[in-house]
């Protein structure tokens, strides 16, 4: 299903599994030009995810962050991997762990992950 023309942050996560279908790179840098700030990481070889650093105010505003996050990732049950360094980055990596690879719950998800910490 092609929902490149879609608002992300409309859609919502599905169940996935090892036959998710994984997307092609025209419709994953589509879905980037949605995404401001995000970006494609290939750097591990056939596992492609996407990334984004957000910095808060201080370690605690970080940690309030995980927290939304983390309300986010438990509705749409789609799960980032997070890092907080340096007292206030944190960097949000997204891939869908069944199939090792990038599905359209990664780009629905990096929406909503956008808008709750623009709030
Ligand atoms: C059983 C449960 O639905 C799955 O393990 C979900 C949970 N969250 C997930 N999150 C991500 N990012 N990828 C997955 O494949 C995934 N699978």
């Amino acid at each position: 299903m092609d929902l490149s023309h879609t608002s992300l942050q409309g859609l919502q996560c599905q169940p996935c599994h090892s036959k998710t279908e994984v997307l092609a790179m025209n419709k994953i840098e589509e879905y980037l030009t949605q995404l401001p700030g995000w970006q494609l990481d290939t750097s591990i070889q056939d596992s492609p995810r996407i990334r984004r650093t957000f910095t808060g105010k201080d370690f605690n505003h970080c940690v309030e962050m995980i927290c939304n996050i983390r309300n986010v990732a438990q509705k749409e049950n789609h799960h980032p991997e997070i890092h907080l360094t340096r007292f206030k980055y944190l960097e949000v990596v997204i891939q869908t762990f069944a199939v090792n690879n990038l599905t359209i719950n990664d780009f629905i998800l990096a929406a909503k992950i956008t808008s709750c910490l623009s709030m």
